[in-house]
């Protein structure tokens, strides 16, 4: 094997030319073995296998910087900086992680996880080089999804001043998840189609400047001609008109060309940009027919591309998109919005079902906000889904564009509390803390399945901002008998008894029954409450709490500072009511990728830690 021979960054340079694409093909097969296995992000890998190469073969790591957007494509380059037995734990608990990061190898220069940052992040890193006298080379790789998110052009708009080299490389395989969207979406399209005519326009200049004397001169006008004639002779122009270099398209499967090209790139004192054209799925057949299906996939099987594993049930995803869907059939101004996550956020169905009253704004959740408040300042309701580590980029436009005007939007907030293997980036842990502090706006959190239906058609129907929280994955079916209607602001008893009292948070029902049950176990009489909103706060059902009880536990999967719990807490201590309050929640730490079970029980948000936390303080008390 080929690929045996990279034991570490560089070694790529030492094969010989014959010995690459054979390399390509290995790396290929190697992922796609390993990720059926243990899931990962497949089809985003498999296209820029060839690039990668390109790139590890042009650059020197770890001194010359490779950033990765998102960096969910960046297992080719872990497998040439010597991680490939990394693959067996990838993404699992301290394992491999699924993106760059820089406390796992030298050569990953930023970590990413979030769309659109690239950019940003290399131009830091060549304004660190000028101003430090340094000279190695800096390369942002994005996507063509990762493009149509705003970081991506105010970073373009402040390098387009650079006096000094940087290299982007526009990866473009004309996909986001799904399809992606937009101007600059069907703007790249036409330089695809524009590879058609490079054969033309070096017809065109060659033949100009066979013209003695006023060849290279009209050839000159021409290229700084604005018109469309230009596009002709220089395409690319968005970019050379922002005075940033465009090379390319080239075709991202054939490393001599990206080579050469790099090497050009390299040459050029200020910004430049390679158009480079990619397969997503290349190499596995299921994957190039449907790049969304294995965009993000779990365990698969190879021969048919099957994915094992999947959940039957429903997941919380599920019953907000089927709802919502029932209820657009009858409020016909309801709208939905997604930014470049239909299939994740479930919204897919409603963009089936009403394609006209539906958006895809892509990797642009702050524009997504706004454009939300102005629909509902024009009279309809918006429905916006976003994954809560991904709702943390439109914080101020809720604040300012929503809250503000008190416009009724629906946000629901997906992905809420530990998602698992994405690890770190998009663990949804600070949505409780960062959406309490916003005036105006309303906060629940469903405890099962019926909870869920029943919170969206009251979101729905709620004339105001509200956001409605709720995890990643199958949603739970106890405490089914419970399920009376939802009243603004009103916690449910859902047990009465004594002494201790567990106030839980949407999802984190299943394990305060456990809690519940444990503490029973060992005599305790325990109440349980079910928040249902964690804003406003139920300030009776607190006050009623404090008077049969001694303890109240609040369990909910967010960060503990500025969460639920502080608040139950700031207004008992406010009141002076002497009911002692423990709150569990997660620690004021980042949590890393893994099985959420495992990371539960990490944090110490298993039902044996808790049972043990609240005795040892129900003790104390006494
Ligand atoms: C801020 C943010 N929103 C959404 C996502 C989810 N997301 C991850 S990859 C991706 C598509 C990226 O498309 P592209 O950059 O073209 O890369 P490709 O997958 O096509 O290789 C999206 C929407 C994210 N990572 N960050
Ligand atoms: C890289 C990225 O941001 C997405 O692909 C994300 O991994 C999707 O997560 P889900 O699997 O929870 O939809
Ligand atoms: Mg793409």
């Amino acid at each position: 094997m080929i690929l045996d021979k990279i034991r570490q960054e560089n070694d790529i340079k030492k094969l010989k030319p014959e010995e690459l694409p054979v390399l390509a093909e290995e790396i290929r097969s190697f992922l796609i073995e390993k990720i059926s296995r243990t899931g990962g992000h497949l089809a985003s890998n498999l296209g820029v296998v060839e690039l990668t190469m390109a790139l590890h073969l042009e650059l020197n790591l770890p001194t010359d910087k490779l950033i990765w957007d998102v960096g969910h494509q960046s297992y080719t380059h872990k497998l040439l900086t010597g991680r490939k037995d990394g693959f067996d734990d990838l993404r699992k608990y301290g394992g491999m992680s699924g993106f760059p990061k820089r406390k796992e190898s030298k050569c990953d220069a930023f970590d990413t996880g979030h769309s659109s940052t690239s950019i940003s992040a290399g131009l830091g890193y060549v304004e660190a080089r000028e101003i430090l006298g340094q000279h190695h080379t800096v390369v942002s790789v994005i996507g063509d999804g990762s493009l149509t998110g705003g970081m991506a052009y105010e970073a373009l708009n402040n390098a387009s001043r650079l006096k000094s080299n940087f290299i982007v490389v526009l990866n473009d395989n004309n996909m986001s998840i799904s399809k992606n969207v937009g101007g600059m979406s069907n703007y790249l399209n036409g330089l695809r189609t524009a590879e058609a005519y490079t054969g033309l326009k070096k017809g065109v200049e060659d033949s100009l400047l066979k013209v003695p004397g006023a060849g290279e001169r009209i050839l000159g006008q021409m290229k700084r001609a604005k018109s469309g004639l230009k596009q002709l002779i220089v395409p690319g122009m968005f970019f050379e008109d922002m005075g940033i270099t465009y090379l390319g398209p080239v075709d991202g499967h054939d490393i001599r060309k990206l080579r050469r090209v790099i090497r050009e790139a390299k040459r050029i004192q200020h910004g430049v940009l390679i158009h480079v054209l990619t397969k997503k799925g290349k190499g596995y057949q299921p994957a190039e027919i449907n790049p969304s299906k294995y965009h993000g996939t779990g365990p698969f099987v190879v021969d048919t591309g099957e994915q094992t594993g999947k959940t039957t049930r429903d997941t919380y995803t599920d019953i907000f998109s089927k709802v919502l869907c029932d209820e657009a059939k009858r409020k016909e101004h309801l709208v939905a919005i997604t930014a470049a996550m239909a299939d994740g956020t479930g919204l897919a169905r409603f963009s089936r079902q009403f394609p006209k009253r539906f958006f895809d704004v892509g990797i642009a959740e702050e524009h997504g906000m706004t454009f939300a408040a102005g629909l509902a300042a024009g009279g309809l309701k918006p429905v916006i889904a976003l994954y809560s580590s991904f709702l943390q980029r439109a914080f101020d436009q809720m604040i300012h564009d929503v809250c503000l005007q008190n416009l009724p939007v629906f946000i629901g907030v997906d992905r809420a509390g530990l998602v698992g293997s994405d690890g770190e980036t998009h663990q949804g842990l600070f949505d409780i803390a960062f959406l309490s502090m916003i005036p105006n706006l309303t906060i629940l959190s469903p405890k099962n399945r019926w909870e869920m239906a029943d919170m969206v058609r009251f979101c729905v129907d709620y004339d105001g901002p509200v956001a409605l929280r709720y995890p990643r994955g199958e949603a739970y079916e106890g405490l089914k008998e419970f399920r009376r209607e939802i009243c603004y602001g009103k916690s449910e008893w859902i047990y009465e008894e004594e002494e201790i009292a567990i106030l839980f948070v949407g999802h984190m029902a299943e394990l305060a029954e456990k809690v519940r049950e444990g503490l029973k176990e060992i005599g305790y009489p325990v109440s349980l409450i079910n928040a249902r909103f964690i804003k406003p706060l139920d300030e009776e059902m607190i006050e009623k709490a404090a008077k049969d009880h001694r303890l109240l536990v609040t369990i909910e999967e967010g960060v503990l500072s500025g969460g639920y719990g502080e608040a139950v807490l700031r207004y008992t201590e406010k009141k002076g009511l002497t009911m002692k309050v423990l709150n569990v929640g997660l620690p004021d730490e980042y949590i890393e990728h893994g099985n959420v079970e495992v990371l539960r029980k990490e944090v110490g948000m298993d039902p044996d830690t808790i049972v043990k936390q609240i005795v040892t303080e129900y003790i104390c008390m006494l």
